[in-house]
């Protein structure tokens, strides 16, 4: 609701929606008949709008878009204009944190003060949308082009002192908001209020106007990759120079397209997919869930191996303030690594300015000084043997109810908790590389795992600052598991007729960051030789004895990947892979050594060259992976589509205005689509199981049923 208090001649609007106040349909109702109240009543001479609770307002209520209610009046542009039409003047006052809608009424008031801790922002583009209500056309009025455009197209937020150097704020202020702001309006009342009305000013820098728009188009075509909402942003704000109702007449325009686009419907769906499976529960037994489970209290955190991911699992720990005891065998090693966590946290190594944080770190090469700490997560080398080790120390070192987490990317999570006496504390914790940036924790409960270790993994992923997902246990978990068809049908292309940058560019046309080819050569082809070694797919030699080249284990099977490990070419790190890269650069160039050993395979092989479509190369990526991602439902590995969405989003740079796989197939594709080309595919190529349609997919397809409302229905 919003509260209506007169303070002498000043009405104070004061949304009150916990926890967020966000703008729903009956906050807005308020506000508009408070401000009615307002304007009719002769003794009130001002008016005040600010925010009860923690923060002034996060915006638009998200979770009324695509409803009545969003549009119900007085929708949020109706209010927004009702306020720049008073004749008395407008102060808002905000605090905390100020988004969207929030920032749309304070544009359209008179006066914008602030407390000194506010921070502003405006995501629309975050959710698809363009900035509407006034504020792509006064926002540039306000602070100018270039910082609008920083605003509205990058969605950072912009603290209050930034926010009153550019000139969107009129006064920062330290004391009691309330009375600073009742003050202020009382001081304002006898003003004019023309010339305080941001729509009747001129675009400042209107001469620089075309460079400013220009850059920033060509930076965002460059970014976008496919999505609609930035440049769409851009063309709103361009749009502020034209006269004042012009503007607001294409303002309206564009963000009509955006709000009826799916891509907003899809980026809407991801805000909220990431807080969803913040609820979790075991897939196979709702019972057992983020409700009735009890985390542990983790003061104290054991991290095993200072690798790479030792080194970033180790910087979130601290960051979020836990103390943190970082074993590592080898002793230069583990120098380096204290080195890079100090210079990481901003502490200057053997110097006694470290920071806080980096304090809380104690180094040593000695398992024993793992005694009382409460969790252990182990980041030694993937291999199962040598992890299965290592847990039978951990079981003997550490305390009895210390938590054993293993940081595996796809490691059977039973086979090491065996090798405990306390399985019922042993989890996985996929974290992704590096450690420190990547915002996904993929937590794997395995058989023995009780609910107690569940939360706590979970909590303590929220505590440093990750979006924990809850999966079962089988080989690669979710994330691997899927994406490592999306690999497989990718080299499969190259057999028959594409090369490594024709389907890197689809792909990243289609959204990705990176394609296949250059996320092999950044993360190391050895890696995966590897598993395919341990799996006995091949060996170092090539394939294992009496094993035809193009098959594996009842598949079909593509041997480049492995050729170009055998000679060497594990990547970036080796200076080639699939594409070749000059000293220290880390510029992927079309290699004619790659190019030869396709062209020497498929001539060996007898496999035709054919062209390749661009829709051919999607389909055939992505498809096998999504397919996958229904047998993970089906499997009850994951609680619902948003897991695996998020895991996509997060783990795998899925691009995000499509949703994620899962949505992407339940809203862009179409199921009944999706099935048919599986079929399709699978008649072509009869030795690649990945192409037979799961039954949920064959079930959904075939009723019609749409996989995400059938997900929201099941969701606790
Ligand atoms: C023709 C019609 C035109 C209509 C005009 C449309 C105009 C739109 C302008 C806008 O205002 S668009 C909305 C802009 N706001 C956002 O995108 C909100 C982004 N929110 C955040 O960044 C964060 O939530 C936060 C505000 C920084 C707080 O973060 P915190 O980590 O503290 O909490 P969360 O876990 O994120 O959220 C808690 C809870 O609240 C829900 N929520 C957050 N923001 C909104 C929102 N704007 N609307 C509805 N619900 C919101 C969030 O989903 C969580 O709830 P859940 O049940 O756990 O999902």
């Amino acid at each position: 609701m919003a509260e209506y208090v007169i303070y002498e001649t000043v009405a104070v609007l004061q949304i009150n929606n916990p926890p967020l106040n966000v703008l729903s349909h009956h906050v807005r109702r308020q506000l508009m008949s408070g401000l009615q109240q307002a304007l009719q009543d002769t003794a009130v001479r001002s008016i005040v709008i600010m925010g009860k609770g923690q923060i002034f307002t996060a915006g638009a209520d998200v979770k009324e878009f695509g409803t009545e209610k969003a549009l119900s009046d007085p929708s949020l542009p109706t209010l927004v204009e009702a306020v720049a039409a008073s004749n008395k003047p407008v102060v808002t006052a905000f605090h905390g944190t100020t988004l969207g809608g929030g920032v749309a009424l304070a544009l359209a008031s008179h006066y914008r003060l602030a407390a000194s801790s506010v921070k502003i922002g405006l995501p629309e583009v975050e959710i698809g949308i363009v900035p509407t209500c006034g504020v792509s056309q006064r926002l540039p009025r306000l602070v100018g082009l270039q910082t609008a455009v920083q605003m509205i197209v990058s969605a950072q937020t912009m603290s209050a002192q930034q926010a009153l150097t550019t000139g969107l704020l009129d006064k920062v202020v330290s004391g009691d908001l309330l009375s600073e702001a009742v003050g202020f309006a009382k001081s304002v009342e006898v003003q004019a209020l023309a010339d305080r009305r941001v729509g009747s000013r001129a675009v400042p820098g209107a001469d620089t106007a075309e460079d400013v728009l220009d850059a920033a188009r060509k930076r965002l075509v460059r970014r976008s990759r496919g999505a609609i909402a930035p440049l769409t942003c851009l063309q709103a704000i361009q749009a502020s120079l034209l006269p004042f109702e012009t503007g607001m007449k294409r303002e309206a325009e564009l963000g009509q397209y955006l709000w009826t686009s799916w891509q907003t419907g899809a980026l809407r769906y991801a805000f909220l997919a990431e807080r969803t499976v913040k609820r979790w529960y075991l897939p196979g037994n709702k019972t057992v869930n983020y409700r009735t489970a009890e985390p542990l209290v983790i003061n104290s955190v054991g991290v095993l191996g200072a690798g790479t991911m030792g080194v970033g699992i180790t910087i979130c720990l601290l960051q979020a303030g836990l103390k943190v005891v970082l074993i590592e065998a080898n002793k230069t090693q583990l120098d380096k690594a204290v080195t890079l966590i100090q210079r990481s946290l901003g502490g200057r190594s053997h110097s006694k300015q470290l920071s806080h944080q980096a304090m809380q770190l104690r180094a040593t090469t000695d398992y024993r000084q793992l005694g009382e700490v409460d969790l252990v997560i182990e980041a030694v080398f993937e291999d199962l043997a040598l992890k299965r080790k290592v847990f039978q120390q951990l079981d003997s070192v550490t305390k009895p109810q210390a938590i054993l987490a293993t940081n595996t990317s796809g490691l059977d999570i039973d086979k090491i908790a065996s090798a405990t006496q306390r399985p019922d504390k042993v989890i996985g914790t996929h974290f992704f590389s590096p450690a420190n940036v990547m915002r996904l924790l993929e937590n794997i409960y395995g058989r023995h795992t009780s609910p107690e270790t569940i939360a706590t993994a979970m909590q303590l992923g929220a505590t440093i600052g990750k979006v924990g997902v809850l999966v079962g246990n089988c080989p690669g978990f979710v994330g691997n598991r899927m994406k490592g068809l999306n690999f497989t049908e990718a080299m499969f292309l190259l057999e028959e007729g594409a090369e490594p940058q024709d389907v890197d560019k689809v792909l990243e046309e289609f959204g990705f960051a990176m394609g296949p080819f250059r996320v092999s050569d950044l993360a190391g082809g050895d890696v995966h030789w590897r598993r395919r070694i341990q799996a006995g797919l091949t060996t170092e030699q090539g394939p294992p004895p009496n094993t035809p080249l193009l098959y594996r284990q009842g598949n079909r099977y593509c041997p480049l990947a492995d050729m170009l490990c055998m000679q060497g070419r594990f990547g970036q790190k080796t200076g080639a892979g699939w594409y070749r890269y000059e000293s220290g650069s880390r510029a992927a160039l079309p290699d004619a050594v790659v190019h030869r050993l396709i062209l020497k395979h498929r001539q060996d092989n007898g496999l035709q060259r054919r062209n390749i479509s661009s829709q051919e190369i999607v389909e055939r990526c992505l498809y096998p992976l999504i397919n996958e991602g229904f047998r993970i439902l089906e499997e009850g590995l994951a609680a619902g589509p948003q897991d695996i969405d998020v895991i996509f989003l997060l783990g795998f740079g899925w691009p995000r205005h499509t949703g994620g796989p899962m949505y992407y197939a339940d809203k862009v594709v179409g199921l009944g689509i999706l099935l048919r080309c599986l079929e399709k595919y699978r008649a072509l190529h009869p030795r690649s199981a990945h192409w037979v349609p799961s039954s949920l997919l064959q079930t959904m397809a075939t009723q019609g049923t749409s996989l995400t409302a059938w997900a929201a229905g099941s969701r606790l």
